[in-house]
């Protein structure tokens, strides 16, 4: 069973600026948990606690056995930097040397995640020669191969054209259906309306509140697709 998880009081402060508020909730299992708010409302610092990349007050309970698979709000690559998107594949399977891991099983399951989001003809590019639209393709293969069962996706469709767009909610609709349990941030009113059964939760520094589909609509701040 894919974990859930419950925010205790969740704080979070950069300086003097309170940027998360004693947050209280519970994340059930087998979900997709959408936080949605104006811009600067701490939705990315809210999934950032949940990974431990920033510190926080309160609590973060993860219950259950988990895998997380996290896809990033944008990645930045150096054109010079001399890592394929094979390398990087690789690079992410294992903490250990890269060149240990130059292993037909290990490529082969790097290439057939790369395959599903249409990546495998670029697998010998540099990451810095991609463009942003392919680079979040690859950051989404790549949070895809150790088999997550709790994926945190920040805004990943963004930067993507109209194709890529589809090939992630698609895959997103899969996980679902698999059953994992997943906490995004993502602003595309056609895309949510689509997901099966979306939690969607209001943060704007406190939690707000749960909205549906269409309320969430009436928000000032929600992007509509041409679908929406
Ligand atoms: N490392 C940091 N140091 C200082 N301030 C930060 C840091 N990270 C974020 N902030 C500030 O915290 C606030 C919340 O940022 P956060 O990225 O969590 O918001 P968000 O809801 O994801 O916004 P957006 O919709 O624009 O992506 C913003 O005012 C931001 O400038």
């Amino acid at each position: 069973m894919a974990p859930s998880l419950t925010l205790n009081e969740l704080s979070l402060q950069y300086g003097a600026d309170k940027v998360l508020d004693n947050i209280n909730l519970e994340l059930g299992s087998g979900q997709i948990h959408l936080f949605v708010g104006p811009n600067g409302g701490g939705k990315t610092s809210l999934l950032k606690s949940v990974l431990g990349l920033t510190p926080f007050r309160g609590d973060i309970e993860i219950h259950g056995e988990y895998r997380i698979g996290y896809v990033p709000q944008k990645a930045q690559f150096e054109a010079s930097l001399p890592l394929s998107v094979m390398d990087f594949m690789l690079l992410s399977q294992s903490r250990r040397p890269l060149f240990w891991f130059q292993h037909s099983k290990h490529k082969a399951k790097a290439m057939e995640q790369l395959e599903t989001l249409g990546m495998a003809e670029r697998a010998q590019r540099r990451m810095g020669q991609l463009s942003g639209g392919e680079q979040q393709r690859v950051l989404f293969a790549q949070a895809l191969l150790d088999n997550p069962n709790l994926m945190i996706l920040d805004e990943p469709t963004t930067g993507m054209d109209q194709q890529g767009i589809k090939v992630i909610d698609e895959l997103i609709t899969a996980q679902l259906n698999k059953g994992i349990t997943m906490l995004a941030v993502h602003h595309d009113l056609g895309a949510i309306a689509k997901l099966p059964d979306p939690k969607i939760h209001l943060i704007n520094r406190r939690y707000q509140g749960s909205l549906s589909p269409e309320q969430l609509s009436q928000m000032q701040f929600v992007h509509h697709s041409q679908e929406a």
